[in-house]
C-alpha cells in the first residue's frame, strides 16, 4: 500500500515548527539529498533538515517500470533552454526534477555505471579519492543485487551477471526484468560480428562494448529509488525533518565568509514576499541538481564577478566555473525498419491485438511480461576505436589542433581554458582507448534505437537571470558547436550502418529510414545530424565542478566550495567530465561518498563521534 495524503501531512513539517537552526541542511531533497539525509541522520545527536521545493509523487502507477517512459511534467521544472545555433537554432529539451526523490522518482530506471576510466578521468583532473576503485564501494553500498526471479528468461537471454560488484544490503535494489525479446538476441550476435564482444557485466568498470544493463527495481518490479530505498525507512528519526513546497533563495554569509543560515521562501510566492531563516551549526550541502545548485551559489555571491556585479549581488567569492562547464549526451533517433522481423517484438502490441491482451494480462495478473522493461536493458557501447578505425586518429588530431577558446562559451576565463585544456587531453585518450565508449546505442529489440554522444566537446551554461534572479536561470547547452563533437556522431552513424549490415541481421531485413541511405557524404550527414540531435538524454551536470580551482574549480575533492566555509555540494553538480554512462547510479555513488565525506571533517574538528 502506498502512502495516503494522511501519512504525508503527518510527515510534512510545518514551516511554523521549523527550529532556528539544525546541525545540517541540506538543499533539496532529491536524489542525493535524501542519500545524504539519511546518512547524516544515522546519528541521533545531529539534526538534518532537507529543504525541496516539490513535494510527493504518491501516484502508484509512478512505481511501475512503464512509468520510466512517462515523465509526469508536475514533477519537472518548466524550463527552457535558448535557441542553439549548432542545431539550427531549435531549443531542445531541458530535464531538471522537483519532486521529492528528484530524477530517481521520474527516471527511466536505466540503471548502469561508466566504464573505470571514466572515473579515473575525474582522478586525472585532480580529484584524488574519485577514480574508480575508491567510488566502487559507494556503488556497491547504494545498492543491492536480486537474481533475476525467472531463470527461463535468463538463460533464454544468455544474461550475465557479476554480483560481486554490487552491493548486498544496500538501499537500492537492482535486478533484470522478467522479458527479453528476441530481437535483443539477434542484435547481441550481430554486434559480435562487427567487433563488439559481449561483456559477462559491465558495472565493474567495464561498461564498454555489447552489454546487459540492470533496472533499478524490487523483486516485484516496483521503482526502487532515493524515496522508498534512502527516507522511508528513516522518516521517523525525530532528527530528520523535511520540509516541503520551499524554495532556498540564498545562503548566508559571516564576514569571515562561513555559510551560517539559508533563506528561504514559499513556492509560489512573488519576489519580495516574506522569507524565513534557519541556520546551520555545522554545514549546508546544496543538493538542488545540475540546473539549481549553480543558481543558488550565483544568488549567494559566489559565481563569475561580471554575472554577479551585473545582478547587483555583491560578490563572496569569484568562481567563474560556477554555472558553466554544463555537459550532457546529446541523443539521435536511428530508425530501421525490420521488414522481416520476429514475432513477437516491441512493436508487436501496436498491431496485434492478442498479443496486446496477453501483455496486459500478464502484467495485471504477474507484474510480468514486455510491461516490466522500463526503457531497456541493453547497450552497445561503442569505442571510437572500434567505430571509425581508420579515421580516429585524425579525429584525436582536429580535436587538439582546436584554439579551445573558439567553440567555448565567451565568458571563459584563462583558469577555465586551462581546465578545458585538461579534459581535453583526457578525453582526446578516451578518444583513442578501447575500454572506453564514446556513443552508446541502448537497444532493446527495436529497428528504433536512440545513439547518444557519451564524450562531447561542447560545453554549455547556466546563468542566472541578472534583471531577476529568482526567475528560471538561462539555460546553454550550445550542444553540438564543436567541429569534433560532429565527427563523433557521423562516426556513430556510419557504424550503425555497418551494424546492421551485419550477417546476422540480415534475417530481419533492416531498411533504413533515418537518417536514409540517400544521405552518405561528410557534409549530408552533418547537416542531417544538427538537424537532429537533441540538447539532453536528461543527464545534465558538472556546473559546480570539482576541480582545482586555478582550473575553474567550484568545489574541491572533499566538495567543499572554495573561498568559504561551511558550504559543500552533494549532487550531479560536481562531476566535473560526464561519464560515459547513465547518470543515476554514480549519483547515488557520489552522495554516498558525499556523506562520509562530511561525516569525517565533523569528526576531524571534534563534531563528530
Ligand atoms: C526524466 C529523467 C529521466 C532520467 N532517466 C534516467 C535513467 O533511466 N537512468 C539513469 O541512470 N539516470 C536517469 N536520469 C538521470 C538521473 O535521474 C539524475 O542524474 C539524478 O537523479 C540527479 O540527481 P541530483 O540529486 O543531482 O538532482 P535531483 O534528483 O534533480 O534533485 C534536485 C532537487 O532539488 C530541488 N530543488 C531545486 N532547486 C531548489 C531550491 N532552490 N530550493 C529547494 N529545493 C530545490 C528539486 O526540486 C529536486 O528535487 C533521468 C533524469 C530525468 C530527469
Amino acid at each position: 500500500n502506498y502512502l495516503g495524503h494522511d501519512e504525508l501531512e503527518r510527515r510534512q513539517i510545518d514551516p511554523g515548527a521549523l527550529k532556528t537552526a539544525y546541525d545540517y541542511i541540506i538543499v533539496g531533497g532529491g536524489q542525493s539529498g535524501l542519500v545524504i539525509a539519511n546518512r547524516l541522520s544515522e546519528d541521533p545527536t545531529k539534526s538534518v533538515l532537507v529543504i525541496e521545493y516539490g513535494t510527493f509523487d504518491d501516484n502508484p502507477a509512478q512505481l511501475d517500470p512503464s512509468s520510466g517512459v512517462r515523465y509526469p511534467a508536475k514533477d519537472l521544472f518548466n524550463v527552457t533552454a535558448v535557441p542553439q545555433p549548432g542545431i539550427g537554432n531549435r531549443t531542445g529539451t531541458v530535464y531538471a526534477a522537483s519532486v521529492v526523490g528528484g530524477g530517481s522518482t521520474i527516471n527511466g530506471m536505466f540503471f548502469e555505471r561508466g566504464s573505470a576510466e571514466d572515473y579515473d578521468n575525474w582522478e586525472r583532473l585532480g580529484n584524488s579519492g574519485w577514480g574508480f576503485s575508491k567510488l566502487l564501494p559507494y556503488f556497491k553500498k547504494s545498492t543491492k543485487f536480486n537474481t533475476p526471479v525467472d531463470p527461463a528468461v535468463v538463460a533464454f537471454g544468455n544474461i550475465t551477471w557479476d554480483p560481486s560488484v554490487y552491493g548486498t544490503d544496500g538501499p537500492i535494489q537492482v535486478t533484470y526484468p522478467p522479458w527479453v525479446w528476441s530481437g535483443t538476441k539477434i542484435q547481441f550476435k550481430a554486434f559480435n560480428e562487427v567487433g563488439v564482444p559481449t561483456q559477462f557485466e559491465a558495472a565493474g568498470g567495464k561498461s564498454y562494448n555489447a552489454y546487459w544493463v540492470p533496472t533499478n527495481v524490487n523483486r516485484t518490479n516496483y521503482r526502487s529509488f532515493a524515496r522508498n530505498g534512502y527516507y522511508d525507512p528513516v522518516k521517523s528519526r525525530p532528527n530528520l525533518s523535511l520540509l516541503l513546497n520551499y524554495r532556498v533563495n540564498e545562503v548566508l554569509f559571516s564576514k569571515a565568509k562561513h555559510a551560517h543560515s539559508v533563506r528561504i521562501q514559499a513556492r509560489g510566492t512573488p519576489n519580495g514576499a516574506p522569507t524565513i531563516t534557519v541556520g546551520a551549526n555545522t554545514e549546508i550541502v546544496l543538493c538542488a541538481g545540475w540546473l539549481h545548485t549553480p543558481q543558488i551559489l550565483q544568488r549567494s555571491g559566489i559565481g563569475p564577478k561580471a554575472l554577479l556585479a551585473a545582478a547587483g549581488i555583491p560578490i563572496i567569492s569569484d568562481l567563474p566555473g560556477v554555472g558553466s562547464n554544463l555537459q550532457d549526451h546529446p541523443p539521435m533517433l536511428i530508425i530501421f525498419s525490420y521488414e522481416t522481423d520476429v514475432f513477437p517484438n516491441p512493436t508487436s502490441a501496436q498491431t496485434n491485438a492478442t498479443f496486446a491482451a496477453w501483455v496486459q494480462d500478464e502484467w495485471t495478473q504477474h507484474r510480468s511480461g514486455p510491461l516490466s522493461i522500463p526503457t531497456g536493458n541493453n547497450v552497445g557501447g561503442i569505442p571510437l576505436t572500434t567505430m571509425n578505425p581508420t579515421g580516429y586518429k585524425a579525429i584525436v588530431a582536429k580535436a587538439l589542433a582546436q584554439t579551445p577558446a573558439t567553440y567555448l562559451p565567451k565568458t571563459y576565463t584563462a583558469e577555465q581554458l586551462a581546465g578545458f585544456a585538461e579534459q581535453r587531453k583526457v578525453l582526446t585518450a578516451s578518444y583513442q582507448s578501447p575500454t572506453n565508449k564514446i556513443i552508446e546505442i541502448p537497444f532493446s529489440g527495436s529497428g528504433l534505437t536512440g545513439v547518444c554522444l557519451e564524450k562531447p566537446m561542447s560545453r554549455g551554461t547556466v546563468t542566472l537571470q541578472t534583471t531577476d534572479r529568482y526567475a528560471e536561470p538561462i539555460i546553454d547547452f550550445n550542444t553540438n558547436v564543436n567541429p569534433v563533437d560532429v565527427d563523433l556522431v557521423i562516426s556513430a552513424v556510419r557504424f550503425y550502418r555497418t551494424w546492421m549490415a551485419a550477417p546476422s541481421m540480415q534475417q530481419l531485413s533492416p531498411a533504413e529510414v533515418s537518417p536514409g541511405t540517400n544521405l552518405t557524404t561528410d557534409a549530408e550527414l552533418s547537416t542531417w545530424v544538427s538537424s537532429n540531435i537533441g540538447t539532453s538524454t536528461a543527464h545534465s551536470c558538472c556546473t559546480a565542478a570539482m576541480m582545482p580551482q586555478k582550473l575553474g574549480g567550484v568545489v574541491s575533492p572533499e566538495l567543499l566550495v572554495y573561498g568559504v566555509t561551511g558550504l559543500s555540494v552533494g549532487d550531479i553538480s560536481v562531476i566535473p567530465l560526464i561519464p560515459a554512462t547513465h547518470t543515476c547510479a554514480t549519483v547515488y555513488a557520489i552522495a554516498e561518498k558525499a556523506a562520509d565525506l562530511i561525516k569525517a571533517r565533523a569528526a576531524a574538528s571534534g563534531g563528530y563521534p
